[in-house]
C-alpha cells in the first residue's frame, strides 16, 4: 500500500508525485483518465502535461482513485478548484480516517469564494489541523527538470505542516513551513490574477517598465487583501505571495499569463478559454475574489480592469491599473 497519495496527473500533480517520489515516499498518482495512468505507470511518462521529463521508477499510477487512497498515509489534491467538490463528495469516504489531506491548489470555489483548505474541511468534515496547503513559485516544468525550488507548506497546525514539509522535500525541493494558511491561500489565488494583468500587458506590447509598475502594485493590492480577510503580512512577502508573483508573471510557462496574453492580442475570453489545453485558475477566480473584495471595501484597481478586459468592458490597450484618475497623489 502507498504511503501517499496524489489526486490528479496534470502538470502540477504528476510533477508534485515526482518530488514525492524522489523524497523517498512510496508513491501513487491517480489520473481520471485510464490511459493516461497507464502511461505513467508502464513509460514513466506523461506526454500531455510533462514533455521530455522520465517519471521515477518508484512512482506508481492508476485510474482506480479508491486504490490509490487505500491505506495512504497524506493525501494530494491536484485537480483544477472548480472540480475538487465533485470529486470529495463522490470519493472523499476512502480518504483514511486520520490521513493529513494537503491541497496543492490555486483557486477559489466559483459561487462561495471559498479556499481550497475551507472546502475541504466543509466537504469532508474534518478539523482544519488536518488540513495543509502547498504553494510558492513552482512552475511545475522546471521542478519536474529539477532545477532548484522552494514552497512553503502551511497549516494551522504547525505538526501537521512539519509532517507535509518533510514528506515534501528532495535534494531539488525545499518546503518551508508556516501556518498562516490564509495569507498562504491567498497568495497563490491572487498572484494568478496579477500574471493575468501582466500577460494582458505583455500581449500588448508594452515592456518592463509597466509590467514592473503592476506587479508591485499587484504585491500592494493583494497584501491589502489577503490581511483584509486575516492573514498576516509576512506571509504576502514570502515564497507564497512575491515569491509566486516574480515567477508566475516573469514566465511564459505560466498558464494565467499566457491567458492575459491572449487576451491581449486580442482574443476574446471565449476563445482563450478555447485555447487553453491546461487550466488557467485565475480565469475563474476573478468574479468570487472581486465579491470577496467588497465585502471587505478593499479597492482592487488591477482585479478590476482585468475584468473589464475579460468581460470585453475595456479594450486590453486601456489597461494601466497602476495610473490613477485621482487629482490628488495617493501614497504608495
Ligand atoms: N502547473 C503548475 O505549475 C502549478 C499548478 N498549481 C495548481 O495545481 C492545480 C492543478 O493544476 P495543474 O495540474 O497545473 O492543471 P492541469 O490543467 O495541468 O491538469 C489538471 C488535471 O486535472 C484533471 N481533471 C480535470 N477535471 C477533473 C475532474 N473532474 N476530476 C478529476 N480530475 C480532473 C485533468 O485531467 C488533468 O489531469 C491548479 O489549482 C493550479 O493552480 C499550483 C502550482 C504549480
Ligand atoms: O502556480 C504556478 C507557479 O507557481 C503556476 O502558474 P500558472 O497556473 O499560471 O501556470
Amino acid at each position: 500500500m502507498p504511503e501517499v497519495a496524489v489526486l490528479g496527473a496534470g502538470s502540477w500533480g504528476t510533477t508534485f508525485a515526482k518530488v514525492l517520489a524522489d523524497g523517498g515516499a512510496d508513491t501513487v498518482l491517480w489520473a481520471r483518465r485510464p490511459e493516461a495512468a497507464r502511461e505513467i505507470d508502464e513509460s514513466r511518462r506523461n506526454t500531455r502535461y510533462l514533455p521530455g521529463i522520465t517519471l521515477p521508477a518508484s512512482l506508481h499510477a492508476t485510474s482506480d482513485i479508491r486504490a490509490a487512497l487505500e491505506g495512504a498515509s497524506q493525501v494530494y489534491l491536484a485537480v483544477p478548484s472548480q472540480q475538487l467538490r465533485p470529486m470529495l463528495r463522490e470519493h472523499g469516504d476512502a480518504i483514511e480516517p486520520d490521513a493529513p489531506v494537503v491541497s496543492l491548489m490555486k483557486g477559489v470555489e466559483a459561487g462561495t469564494g471559498l479556499r481550497m483548505s475551507e472546502l475541504i474541511a466543509q466537504e469532508l468534515g474534518i478539523d482544519a489541523g488536518r488540513i495543509a496547503v502547498v504553494s510558492g513559485p513552482n512552475l511545475a516544468l522546471e521542478i519536474a527538470q529539477e532545477q532548484p525550488t522552494a514552497a512553503v507548506v502551511s497549516s494551522v497546525s504547525a505538526m501537521t505542516a512539519r509532517d507535509v514539509a518533510k514528506r515534501a522535500r528532495n535534494d531539488y525541493f525545499h518546503s518551508f513551513i508556516n501556518t498562516d494558511v490564509i495569507g498562504t491561500e491567498f497568495g497563490g489565488v491572487l498572484k494568478n490574477l496579477v500574471a493575468l494583468a501582466i500577460g494582458i500587458v505583455d500581449g500588448v506590447g508594452h515592456g518592463e517598465n509597466t509590467k514592473a509598475s503592476i506587479i508591485t502594485r499587484g504585491l500592494a493590492e493583494l497584501t491589502d487583501f489577503a490581511v483584509a480577510h486575516g492573514a498576516e503580512r509576512e506571509t504576502l512577502r514570502g515564497l507564497a505571495g512575491l515569491g509566486d508573483l516574480i515567477a508566475t508573471c516573469g514566465s511564459p510557462l505560466s498558464r494565467n499569463f499566457t491567458a492575459g496574453r491572449l487576451l491581449g492580442m486580442g482574443y476574446s475570453r471565449t476563445d482563450v478559454v478555447a485555447r487553453m489545453e491546461q487550466v488557467a485558475e485565475g480565469l475563474a477566480s476573478v468574479d468570487p475574489v472581486a465579491q470577496l473584495a467588497e465585502a471587505k471595501g478593499v479597492r482592487m484597481p488591477i482585479l478590476e480592469q482585468v475584468r473589464l478586459v475579460l468581460d470585453g468592458a475595456m479594450d486590453p490597450r486601456d489597461i494601466a491599473p497602476h495610473l490613477t484618475t485621482d487629482d490628488e497623489p495617493i501614497e504608495e
